[in-house]
Protein backbone atom coordinates (compact mmCIF):
# COMPACT_ATOMS: atom_id res chain seq x y z
CA UNK A 1 0.00 0.00 0.00
CA UNK A 2 1.05 3.60 -1.06
CA UNK A 3 2.19 6.13 1.82
CA UNK A 4 -0.15 8.41 2.81
CA UNK A 5 -0.45 11.20 0.70
CA UNK A 6 0.78 14.30 2.55
CA UNK A 7 -1.36 17.51 2.95
CA UNK A 8 -0.60 20.85 2.11
CA UNK A 9 -3.26 22.97 2.49
CA UNK A 10 -2.45 25.25 5.83
CA UNK A 11 1.10 23.95 5.92
CA UNK A 12 3.32 26.17 4.65
CA UNK A 13 6.55 25.13 5.81
CA UNK A 14 5.45 21.79 3.47
CA UNK A 15 4.21 23.56 0.76
CA UNK A 16 8.02 25.27 0.63
CA UNK A 17 9.28 22.24 0.96
CA UNK A 18 6.61 20.82 -1.72
CA UNK A 19 7.62 23.77 -4.31
CA UNK A 20 11.45 23.33 -4.13
CA UNK A 21 11.64 19.94 -4.54
CA UNK A 22 10.45 20.77 -8.32
CA UNK A 23 11.21 22.08 -11.67
CA UNK A 24 8.53 21.89 -13.90
CA UNK A 25 5.08 21.40 -12.89
CA UNK A 26 2.29 19.62 -15.37
CA UNK A 27 -0.98 21.08 -14.67
CA UNK A 28 -4.18 19.33 -15.55
CA UNK A 29 -6.94 22.00 -16.30
CA UNK A 30 -10.29 21.38 -15.99
CA UNK A 31 -11.07 20.90 -12.60
CA UNK A 32 -8.23 22.28 -11.45
CA UNK A 33 -7.33 26.07 -12.96
CA UNK A 34 -11.53 26.51 -13.87
CA UNK A 35 -15.01 24.71 -14.15
CA UNK A 36 -16.06 25.56 -17.74
CA UNK A 37 -15.16 29.10 -18.43
CA UNK A 38 -15.19 30.12 -14.54
CA UNK A 39 -11.55 30.19 -12.72
CA UNK A 40 -10.92 29.53 -9.34
CA UNK A 41 -9.66 31.61 -7.22
CA UNK A 42 -6.17 32.99 -6.54
CA UNK A 43 -5.15 30.62 -9.81
CA UNK A 44 -3.61 33.44 -11.90
CA UNK A 45 -1.71 34.44 -8.70
CA UNK A 46 -0.45 30.62 -7.97
CA UNK A 47 0.51 29.88 -11.32
CA UNK A 48 2.47 33.70 -10.93
CA UNK A 49 4.50 32.60 -7.84
CA UNK A 50 5.54 29.31 -9.30
CA UNK A 51 7.01 30.97 -12.19
CA UNK A 52 8.53 33.57 -10.05
CA UNK A 53 10.29 30.77 -7.89
CA UNK A 54 11.64 30.15 -11.90
CA UNK A 55 9.91 27.20 -12.03
CA UNK A 56 8.39 25.76 -15.41
CA UNK A 57 4.10 25.38 -15.48
CA UNK A 58 2.91 23.27 -18.72
CA UNK A 59 -0.81 22.66 -19.47
CA UNK A 60 -1.71 19.07 -19.79
CA UNK A 61 -5.21 18.54 -20.60
CA UNK A 62 -7.53 15.72 -21.89
CA UNK A 63 -9.87 17.98 -22.98
CA UNK A 64 -9.78 17.48 -26.73
CA UNK A 65 -12.21 20.58 -27.64
CA UNK A 66 -9.85 22.77 -28.08
CA UNK A 67 -6.70 23.47 -30.06
CA UNK A 68 -3.70 24.34 -28.07
CA UNK A 69 -4.01 27.97 -29.96
CA UNK A 70 -7.44 28.23 -28.17
CA UNK A 71 -6.13 27.04 -24.46
CA UNK A 72 -3.40 29.97 -25.28
CA UNK A 73 -6.55 32.33 -25.26
CA UNK A 74 -8.56 30.88 -22.96
CA UNK A 75 -5.83 31.50 -20.57
CA UNK A 76 -4.72 34.61 -21.31
CA UNK A 77 -8.20 35.59 -21.24
CA UNK A 78 -8.76 34.37 -17.72
CA UNK A 79 -6.05 36.36 -16.73
CA UNK A 80 -3.43 33.33 -16.15
CA UNK A 81 0.28 33.22 -17.39
CA UNK A 82 1.82 30.99 -19.37
CA UNK A 83 5.07 30.43 -21.76
CA UNK A 84 3.07 30.60 -24.76
CA UNK A 85 0.97 27.97 -26.54
CA UNK A 86 4.99 25.80 -26.50
CA UNK A 87 3.58 25.11 -22.73
CA UNK A 88 0.42 23.78 -23.72
CA UNK A 89 0.11 19.61 -24.62
CA UNK A 90 -3.54 18.91 -25.18
CA UNK A 91 -5.04 15.33 -25.88
CA UNK A 92 -6.00 16.45 -29.66
CA UNK A 93 -2.51 17.59 -30.16
CA UNK A 94 -0.67 14.79 -28.87
CA UNK A 95 -3.29 12.20 -31.32
CA UNK A 96 -2.50 14.27 -34.08
CA UNK A 97 1.31 13.38 -33.16
CA UNK A 98 0.91 10.45 -32.65
CA UNK A 99 -1.22 9.83 -35.81
CA UNK A 100 1.44 12.19 -38.29
CA UNK A 101 4.59 11.16 -36.92
CA UNK A 102 4.27 8.03 -34.77
CA UNK A 103 1.63 5.88 -37.24
CA UNK A 104 2.56 7.20 -40.15
CA UNK A 105 -0.86 5.56 -42.51
CA UNK A 106 -0.06 4.25 -45.90
CA UNK A 107 -0.92 6.12 -48.72
CA UNK A 108 -4.39 5.90 -49.63
CA UNK A 109 -5.70 5.13 -45.96
CA UNK A 110 -4.23 8.01 -44.13
CA UNK A 111 -7.25 9.93 -44.12
CA UNK A 112 -9.37 10.21 -40.04
CA UNK A 113 -12.83 9.88 -39.16
CA UNK A 114 -13.33 12.57 -36.16
CA UNK A 115 -15.39 11.98 -33.59
CA UNK A 116 -15.12 15.23 -31.49
CA UNK A 117 -14.83 18.98 -31.81
CA UNK A 118 -13.11 21.55 -33.44
CA UNK A 119 -9.59 21.19 -31.47
CA UNK A 120 -9.45 17.72 -32.98
CA UNK A 121 -9.70 19.01 -36.27
CA UNK A 122 -6.64 21.68 -36.38
CA UNK A 123 -4.24 20.34 -34.47
CA UNK A 124 -4.79 17.40 -37.18
CA UNK A 125 -4.53 20.21 -39.69
CA UNK A 126 -1.24 21.26 -37.95
CA UNK A 127 0.18 18.37 -38.32
CA UNK A 128 -1.20 17.62 -42.51
CA UNK A 129 -3.64 15.17 -41.60
CA UNK A 130 -6.55 14.82 -43.86
CA UNK A 131 -9.86 14.29 -41.66
CA UNK A 132 -13.69 14.04 -42.36
CA UNK A 133 -16.78 13.79 -40.18
CA UNK A 134 -16.16 16.07 -37.07
CA UNK A 135 -17.61 19.41 -36.68
CA UNK A 136 -19.07 19.05 -40.71
CA UNK A 137 -22.65 20.26 -40.74
CA UNK A 138 -23.71 17.38 -43.15
CA UNK A 139 -22.92 15.09 -40.11
CA UNK A 140 -25.27 17.07 -37.88
CA UNK A 141 -29.01 15.48 -38.56
CA UNK A 142 -30.70 12.26 -38.01
CA UNK A 143 -30.11 9.13 -39.89
CA UNK A 144 -32.47 8.55 -43.03
CA UNK A 145 -33.11 4.76 -44.88
CA UNK A 146 -30.44 6.00 -47.59
CA UNK A 147 -27.87 6.35 -45.31
CA UNK A 148 -28.32 3.04 -43.98
CA UNK A 149 -28.22 1.76 -47.44
CA UNK A 150 -25.22 3.47 -48.19
CA UNK A 151 -22.87 2.85 -45.04
CA UNK A 152 -24.20 -0.68 -45.40
CA UNK A 153 -22.81 -0.90 -49.20
CA UNK A 154 -19.94 1.47 -48.23
CA UNK A 155 -21.02 4.27 -51.14
CA UNK A 156 -21.14 6.48 -48.45
CA UNK A 157 -17.91 5.79 -46.70
CA UNK A 158 -14.37 6.88 -47.86
CA UNK A 159 -12.57 3.99 -48.89
CA UNK A 160 -9.42 6.43 -47.63
CA UNK A 161 -9.91 6.53 -43.98
CA UNK A 162 -7.66 4.18 -42.16
CA UNK A 163 -8.11 5.86 -38.47
CA UNK A 164 -11.61 6.60 -36.55
CA UNK A 165 -10.25 9.28 -34.02
CA UNK A 166 -13.18 9.54 -30.65
CA UNK A 167 -12.68 12.76 -28.40
CA UNK A 168 -14.93 14.90 -25.93
CA UNK A 169 -18.23 15.40 -28.90
CA UNK A 170 -21.04 17.58 -27.52
CA UNK A 171 -22.68 16.51 -31.35
CA UNK A 172 -22.34 12.86 -31.23
CA UNK A 173 -25.59 11.19 -32.51
CA UNK A 174 -27.08 8.23 -34.52
CA UNK A 175 -25.42 8.66 -38.05
CA UNK A 176 -21.57 10.04 -37.20
CA UNK A 177 -21.83 6.45 -35.22
CA UNK A 178 -23.02 4.54 -37.95
CA UNK A 179 -20.17 5.33 -40.21
CA UNK A 180 -17.59 5.53 -37.22
CA UNK A 181 -18.63 1.62 -36.57
CA UNK A 182 -18.60 0.87 -40.40
CA UNK A 183 -15.46 2.26 -41.04
CA UNK A 184 -14.28 0.00 -37.35
CA UNK A 185 -15.91 -3.21 -39.43
CA UNK A 186 -13.67 -2.07 -42.35
CA UNK A 187 -10.45 -2.32 -40.66
CA UNK A 188 -9.72 1.02 -39.57
CA UNK A 189 -7.63 1.85 -36.22
CA UNK A 190 -9.80 3.39 -32.77
CA UNK A 191 -8.02 5.61 -31.44
CA UNK A 192 -9.21 7.60 -28.68
CA UNK A 193 -7.89 11.07 -27.74
CA UNK A 194 -9.06 10.44 -23.91
CA UNK A 195 -11.46 8.45 -22.21
CA UNK A 196 -12.54 10.56 -19.11
CA UNK A 197 -16.41 9.68 -18.15
CA UNK A 198 -16.99 13.01 -16.94
CA UNK A 199 -16.54 16.66 -17.62
CA UNK A 200 -16.56 18.97 -14.33
CA UNK A 201 -18.62 21.91 -15.64
CA UNK A 202 -19.92 25.40 -13.93
CA UNK A 203 -20.01 23.10 -10.48
CA UNK A 204 -21.87 20.20 -12.09
CA UNK A 205 -20.44 16.80 -13.69
CA UNK A 206 -21.65 16.19 -17.33
CA UNK A 207 -20.81 13.27 -19.95
CA UNK A 208 -16.95 12.89 -20.75
CA UNK A 209 -15.46 11.68 -24.00
CA UNK A 210 -15.50 8.04 -22.78
CA UNK A 211 -19.17 8.63 -22.24
CA UNK A 212 -19.31 10.27 -25.52
CA UNK A 213 -17.93 7.59 -27.02
CA UNK A 214 -19.91 4.52 -25.24
CA UNK A 215 -22.48 3.23 -28.00
CA UNK A 216 -19.19 2.85 -30.64
CA UNK A 217 -17.55 1.52 -28.37
CA UNK A 218 -20.44 -1.24 -26.94
CA UNK A 219 -21.35 -1.57 -30.94
CA UNK A 220 -17.90 -2.45 -32.25
CA UNK A 221 -16.70 -4.49 -29.25
CA UNK A 222 -13.76 -2.68 -29.06
CA UNK A 223 -12.02 -0.52 -27.26
CA UNK A 224 -10.00 2.24 -28.33
CA UNK A 225 -6.21 3.12 -28.29
CA UNK A 226 -6.03 6.35 -25.51
CA UNK A 227 -3.53 9.17 -26.22
CA UNK A 228 -4.41 11.46 -23.46
CA UNK A 229 -3.82 10.68 -19.92
CA UNK A 230 -2.79 8.59 -18.27
CA UNK A 231 -1.20 6.83 -21.34
CA UNK A 232 2.65 6.73 -21.40
CA UNK A 233 2.44 7.26 -24.90
CA UNK A 234 1.46 11.14 -23.60
CA UNK A 235 4.10 11.13 -21.21
CA UNK A 236 7.13 9.82 -23.69
CA UNK A 237 6.01 12.84 -25.65
CA UNK A 238 5.86 15.11 -22.79
CA UNK A 239 9.22 14.20 -21.70
CA UNK A 240 10.89 14.27 -25.25
CA UNK A 241 9.21 17.87 -26.16
CA UNK A 242 10.01 19.60 -22.54
CA UNK A 243 13.20 17.67 -21.81
CA UNK A 244 11.70 16.32 -18.21
CA UNK A 245 13.91 14.97 -15.75
CA UNK A 246 10.94 13.02 -14.36
CA UNK A 247 12.21 12.97 -10.63
CA UNK A 248 12.10 16.83 -10.77
CA UNK A 249 8.66 17.00 -12.63
CA UNK A 250 5.24 16.91 -10.56
CA UNK A 251 1.82 16.23 -11.86
CA UNK A 252 -1.10 18.21 -10.38
CA UNK A 253 -4.14 16.96 -10.91
CA UNK A 254 -7.94 16.79 -9.82
CA UNK A 255 -8.81 13.00 -11.30
CA UNK A 256 -7.18 9.37 -9.87
CA UNK A 257 -7.78 7.21 -13.42
CA UNK A 258 -6.04 10.08 -15.58
CA UNK A 259 -3.91 12.37 -13.72
CA UNK A 260 -2.93 11.21 -11.27
CA UNK A 261 -2.58 7.47 -12.89
CA UNK A 262 -0.37 9.33 -15.71
CA UNK A 263 2.19 10.90 -12.87
CA UNK A 264 2.63 7.52 -11.02
CA UNK A 265 3.03 5.24 -13.79
CA UNK A 266 5.29 7.95 -15.58
CA UNK A 267 7.53 7.36 -12.41
CA UNK A 268 7.62 11.15 -11.88
CA UNK A 269 9.03 12.73 -8.86
CA UNK A 270 5.34 13.60 -7.70
CA UNK A 271 1.71 13.85 -7.66
CA UNK A 272 -0.83 16.16 -6.07
CA UNK A 273 -4.39 15.70 -5.64
CA UNK A 274 -6.20 18.54 -5.45
CA UNK A 275 -10.20 18.41 -4.38
CA UNK A 276 -11.29 20.97 -6.49
CA UNK A 277 -12.80 18.34 -9.46
CA UNK A 278 -13.74 15.03 -9.79
CA UNK A 279 -11.91 12.96 -7.28
CA UNK A 280 -12.17 13.21 -3.69
CA UNK A 281 -10.09 11.99 -0.54
CA UNK A 282 -12.07 9.10 -0.19
CA UNK A 283 -11.61 8.03 -3.75
CA UNK A 284 -7.90 7.35 -2.96
CA UNK A 285 -8.29 6.03 0.49
CA UNK A 286 -10.05 3.19 -0.96
CA UNK A 287 -8.24 -0.35 -0.46
CA UNK A 288 -8.63 -1.25 -4.37
CA UNK A 289 -7.60 2.69 -5.27
CA UNK A 290 -6.38 3.45 -8.72
CA UNK A 291 -3.76 5.88 -8.01
CA UNK A 292 -2.41 7.34 -4.88
CA UNK A 293 -1.06 10.36 -4.89
CA UNK A 294 2.20 11.71 -2.58
CA UNK A 295 0.73 15.00 -1.94
CA UNK A 296 -2.70 16.74 -1.99
CA UNK A 297 -4.53 19.97 -1.10
CA UNK A 298 -7.70 21.61 -0.54
CA UNK A 299 -7.20 23.73 -3.93
CA UNK A 300 -4.64 24.76 -6.22
CA UNK A 301 -4.63 28.18 -4.58
CA UNK A 302 -3.54 26.64 -1.04
CA UNK A 303 0.04 26.07 -2.56
CA UNK A 304 0.05 30.93 -2.86
CA UNK A 305 3.04 31.68 -0.95
CA UNK A 306 3.02 35.22 -0.19
CA UNK A 307 6.84 35.65 0.13
O1 LIG B 1 -14.39 14.31 -20.98
C1 LIG B 1 -13.31 14.90 -21.05
O2 LIG B 1 -12.76 15.05 -22.14
C2 LIG B 1 -12.67 15.33 -19.75
O3 LIG B 1 -13.58 15.43 -18.76
C3 LIG B 1 -11.88 16.59 -19.82
O4 LIG B 1 -11.26 16.56 -20.94
C4 LIG B 1 -10.90 16.65 -18.72
O5 LIG B 1 -9.93 17.62 -19.00
P1 LIG B 1 -8.67 17.78 -18.04
O6 LIG B 1 -9.19 17.63 -16.65
O7 LIG B 1 -7.71 16.71 -18.38
O8 LIG B 1 -8.16 19.16 -18.32
MG1 LIG C 1 -9.16 17.55 -14.67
Amino acid sequence: MPSQPKYLTGDEAAIREFIDKFDIFLLDCDGVLWSGDHVYDGIPETIQMLQSRGKRTIFVTNNSTKSRDEYLKKLTTLGIPSGGVEDIFGSAYSSAVYISRILKLPPGKNKVFVLGEAGIEKELQSEGVAFIGGTDPAFRRDITQEDFKGIADGSLLDPEVGVVLAGLDFHFNYLKMAHGLHYLKRGALFLATNTDSTLPMHHGFFLGAGSAMAPLVNASGQRPLELGKPSQAMMDAVEGKFHLDRSRTCMIGDRLNTDIKFGVDGKLGGTLHVLTGVDNKEAWQKEDAVAVPSFYADKLSDLKLVA
